[in-house]
């Protein structure tokens, strides 16, 4: 910390707050060996691991967090539950964290005149100044509650989480303090055909553009839709263009070329089918979640760290302005220098300020040097 002049000038160092994270304050950014290496910092990123689930309405969202609750308690793993869905009327599950706890959604539209989804967008506006809560509570539970994952069940209207300053928000300081992976669930019952499995993919691929962050795709519904068509379509172009063949000439032209745009996302991605009714590869599931924090531990992490490390500099210089402010409107008046001008051969650093009177009666630890007068 560094105390300046006024004993209200009392301001935050920004090397000793950002060496507390263990980064470099000139403007660098840990090597990925460094990261790997560094154990105290990678244990802090350990846990929870916090996975935040998005899909289409409907897609099974709420079926899948509940089905993923009652899978980890077989195993003595309590995940941590967070309903961040205002509208949701009935829930499968207990939340640790529910919005609806704090913001009574249809209250919100009364209130603001507002139609439904324009009152979910506002809900969850109005919850971010419980963000840091949510945080400090993340930060408190740990592997020894067995909470090592925390998930995070989002709106039915996805783009009311993706696209929203208070989805941003959220997702990135989840992703900057806990190792945070996205979990999109997509309903296998309502993507058969070709066109409308392609603007799902493609609305995942934004969703992932969006966020940054590692990536699991659940093929939700494996138990009424056998799953082997989306798989085909993903892996093999011609297999996906045959299935286009029946669709008007305009749109198939465009969804082969979009096809072709997505190879590359298909390739990368963690796809799995699941079951949220009956658990179907739920095992699977947890290896995919397991490699996907260790990417974001290899991989992910060094850009979070930096963005991290950036947010604190801001906030940080915003607080300095603050306690600047303050110190002036609490009649500090404008922050002056203490001394102005010193005695003939002698530098700042020679200046003593003696301690109060009572202080210095303690000190045992020698003589008392005489305090030096400015005025000298
Ligand atoms: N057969 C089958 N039905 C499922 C599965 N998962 C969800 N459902 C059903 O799909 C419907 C929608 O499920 P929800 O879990 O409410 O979906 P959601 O995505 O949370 O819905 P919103 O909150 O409206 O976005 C419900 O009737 C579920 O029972 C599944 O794996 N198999």
């Amino acid at each position: 910390m560094n105390c300046s002049y006024s004993h209200l000038n009392f301001r935050l160092d920004e090397r000793y707050i950002i060496n507390h994270f263990n980064m470099e304050c000139d403007g660098g950014t840990p090597s990925s060996s460094d990261v790997i290496e560094d154990k105290t910092e990678y244990e802090a990123f350990k846990s929870p691991v916090c996975l935040i689930v998005l899909g289409m309405a409907g897609s099974g969202k709420t079926t899948f967090v509940s089905k993923l609750n009652s899978y980890l308690r077989q195993f003595k793993r309590a995940p941590y539950l967070i309903n961040l869905d205002p509208a949701c009327k009935n829930m499968p599950y207990t939340p640790n964290i529910d919005i609806r706890d704090s913001v009574k959604y249809k209250q919100v539209m009364k209130n603001y005149g507002l139609g439904p989804n324009g009152a979910i967008v506002t809900a969850l506006n109005l919850y971010t100044t419980k963000f840091h809560q949510l945080m400090d509570l993340l930060g408190k539970i740990n592997v020894e509650n067995s909470h090592d994952i925390a998930v995070i069940d989002t709106p039915g209207q996805i783009e009311v989480f993706t696209w929203s300053a208070s989805g941003q928000i959220l997702t990135e300081s989840l992703a900057s303090t806990f190792p945070t992976v996205v979990v999109y669930v997509m309903d296998l019952e309502r993507s058969t055909s070709p066109i409308t499995f392609m603007s799902n993919m493609l609305y995942a691929c934004s969703v992932l553009y969006k966020t940054k962050l590692p990536f699991i795709v659940v093929l939700n519904k494996s138990d009424i839709v056998d799953p082997t068509y989306a798989i085909e379509w993903m892996h093999d172009f011609e297999a996906f263009c045959d299935a286009v063949e029946n669709e008007s000439s305009y749109m198939s032209n465009l969804t082969r070329t979009m096809a072709l745009t997505l190879d590359e996302f298909y390739n990368e991605l963690k796809c799995i089918p699941v079951s949220s009714l009956t658990g179907h590869n739920f095992d699977e599931f947890f290896k995919m979640v397991d490699e996907a924090a260790d990417e974001f531990q290899r991989e992910y992490r060094v850009e979070w760290n930096k963005l991290r490390k950036e947010k604190l500099q801001t906030e940080i210089s915003q607080l300095n302005k603050k306690l600047d402010d303050l110190a002036v409107s609490s009649g500090e008046g404008e922050l002056v220098p203490l001394f102005t001008s010193l005695s003939a051969g002698r530098e700042i650093s020679d200046i003593y300020l003696a301690p109060n009177a009572d202080e210095m009666s303690g000190d045992s630890e020698g003589e008392e040097v005489p305090g030096f007068n400015v005025n000298d």
